[in-house]
């Protein structure tokens, strides 16, 4: 394994700065619920799941920025469900879009590189073009998924303040430095970006920070350069609305995710792209991207 990203691949900042430039700023997660399942006429098995992925992938990896498979739905089926998932992410990065794997890895480090290796690295064969990661083991302990991400032009997002009500409790504690956790979360993430002398020059770095679009305040300041997912539009209530108050001048910076939302108007493929086109058309007039 090489230490520098080869010279034909961009480093993910350069890539995601031109997928929302060119498709606009939404991800569309590919999480298949059973419910949805149900509700798209089809059986809540490996059959099911495979037409579901096919359909959503067709439907939009042409045309959104970021598709991003939750693997835990894949997972529940098993071998033959990570086989779809293989395929999902084979064809959505085929189709142009760049694949988030949503698995929110975090473990110590030795096992964080086989991870790191599972996701991040080329010979893998669910390498994605990015990773979700959590840092509740330690900063550090993501060292490996960091720099099997920068080798190989991929990027990571660090969850930092969730979507979900629990997380509060963990992220916003605060240290005996007075310094929050999830501040001092994004505060790593932008001397990563730092460090890497590929993101000085992309308006983006390639570690991001999940900061979930539900939350009332983010209480927190943005770094600079830092890309933020905000997932919670949607099913969990939140709306592109919310997004300016949220993030304010680090609006630029900012990719809205969204998976029931999109995906409950299936199985037709062009309500799926109606849908996710409306919500891209709201969060760019929300955020002020072009
Ligand atoms: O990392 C994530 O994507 C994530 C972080 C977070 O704070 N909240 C959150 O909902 N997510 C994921 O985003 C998706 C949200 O799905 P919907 O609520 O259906 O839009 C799920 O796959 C979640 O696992």
């Amino acid at each position: 394994m090489t230490s520098t990203t080869p010279a034909a691949i961009q480093p993910f900042g350069a890539r995601l700065t031109a997928a929302l430039r060119a498709r606009g700023p939404l991800c569309v997660g590919v999480d298949p619920h059973p419910s949805l399942l149900t509700a798209w006429g089809l059986g809540d098995d490996v059959a099911g799941l495979e037409r579901f992925t096919r359909t959503t992938v067709e439907a939009l990896a042409d045309r959104v920025a970021v598709v991003k498979p939750q693997s835990a739905f894949f997972e529940r089926f098993g071998s033959r469900g990570i086989a779809v998932l293989e395929r999902a992410v084979a064809d959505a990065r085929a189709a142009g879009a760049l694949v988030l794997m949503d698995a929110k890895r975090g473990d110590i480090g030795s096992t964080m590189a086989a991870y790191a290796a599972a996701y991040l690295d080329p010979s893998g064969p669910l390498c994605s073009d990015a990773l979700t990661v959590s840092p509740y083991l330690g900063f550090g302990s993501l060292r490996p998924a960091l720099d099997t991400a920068r080798a190989h032009g991929a990027g990571v997002f660090v969850l930092a303040l969730t979507s979900n009500p629990e997380g509060a409790e963990v992220q916003r504690a605060v240290g005996s430095d007075g310094v929050s956790v999830a501040q001092a979360v994004l505060d790593r993430i932008a001397a990563e970006n730092a460090a890497d002398a590929a993101a000085q020059t992309a308006p983006l770095g390639a570690v991001g920070a999940v900061l979930g679009a539900t939350l009332a305040r983010a209480g927190v300041e943005v770094p600079a350069g830092v890309p933020l997912l905000a997932p919670g539009i949607g099913a969990q209530g939140a709306t592109a609305a919310d997004l300016p108050a949220l993030f304010g001048s680090a609006a630029g910076q900012v990719v809205p995710s969204v998976s029931r939302g999109v995906l409950r108007h299936g199985p037709s493929v062009p309500a799926l792209r109606s849908a996710a086109a409306r919500f891209c058309d709201e969060a760019r007039s929300a955020l002020g991207t072009v």
